[in-house]
């Protein structure tokens, strides 16, 4: 029986008692919360409202999941731009190609930016995605600029009136200098055509509380609307994802779920409090 049910009959038979909050501070701890977050719900969450745990907890979690647009951008009079960027190996590659997926299905056209030319299984990995859902990838030379990428990318999506352009950026993160500098630059380069809509970061879930540092650095080097949190699938309960939203205000707009095209689904945040206690 999960935790909340058993919370549930505890609360019809009388107060919670200390071993239950016990029992709730160790799920939480175990859904990768952090203890000094988890050591604080339960203290708000006592003082909310100690006869129904349940609900108190769900009220402060709620409280502090970011409260902005979980949408993603669109524009019906020019091409939305989404920028996807992140640490190499968090699923960007992939999450590039499944939003892409997702974008078309709800009948827009979409083109694919492969600007991490770092790597060039990258461009052939989002090749072969991009060839499966028949959406065309612009891409460039092996170690090339990911700003010459970019550029020929918004050209061609503008003169073509594509209503999508999806960038899959370089994940180097060596300084924040050097992210600023490579970012920033694709940044501008867009920008003097038309307007960057969203930038989403790909935070892996199964990263914990590693994914707050490295938000850290991408926000500040990029102006981040909101984060894609993968591998959800596996043992991750993504209890960093509340982390990261009471942190930085942002919202989590999507959430991987399998290695598949079409294992991307928007953040649903009454079902995520839920499954922080299964
Ligand atoms: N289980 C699971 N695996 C995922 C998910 N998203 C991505 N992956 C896998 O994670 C691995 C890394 O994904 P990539 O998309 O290559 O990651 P990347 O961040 O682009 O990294 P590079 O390709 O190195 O640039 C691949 O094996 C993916 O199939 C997810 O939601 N769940």
């Amino acid at each position: 029986m999960s935790l909340f049910k058993r919370l549930f009959n505890a609360v019809r038979s009388g107060s919670v008692s200390n071993e239950q909050w016990d029992d709730i501070r160790s799920n939480l701890i175990s859904a990768d919360l952090g203890v000094k977050l988890v050591d604080q719900v339960i203290a708000e969450a006592k003082s909310a409202k100690p006869e129904n745990a349940q609900q108190s907890i769900t009220y402060v979690i709620k409280q502090w999941l970011s409260s902005k647009d979980r949408a993603i951008a669109k524009n019906s009079d020019r091409v939305s731009t989404i920028l996807v960027v992140g640490v190499n190996g968090t699923g960007k590659t992939t999450s590039t190609a499944k939003l892409a997926n997702l974008i078309k299905n709800e009948k827009n056209t979409v083109l694919l930016a492969a600007a991490d030319t770092f790597r060039a299984a990258a461009v052939d990995q989002l090749q072969t995605w991009a060839s499966r859902i028949d959406i065309e990838v612009v891409s460039g030379a092996a170690n090339g600029d990911p700003a010459a990428v970019a550029f020929s990318a918004i050209t061609k999506a503008k003169s073509e009136n594509y209503n999508y352009l999806l960038v899959d950026t370089a994940g180097r993160l060596h300084t924040k200098e050097n992210l600023m500098q490579e970012l920033g630059k694709v940044i501008r380069v867009i920008e003097k055509q038309s307007p960057v809509d969203e930038i989403l970061l790909v935070l892996d879930a199964t990263t914990g509380q590693n994914g707050i540092n490295q938000a850290k650095v991408f926000i500040e080097a990029a102006g981040v609307t909101g984060f894609i949190l993968t591998k959800l699938d596996g043992s991750a309960k993504g209890g960093v994802g509340l982390a990261i939203e009471k942190e930085f205000g942002l919202p989590i707009k999507f959430i991987g779920t399998g290695e598949q095209i079409s294992d991307l689904a928007p953040f649903d945040p009454e079902q995520y409090i839920a499954s922080l206690f299964d």
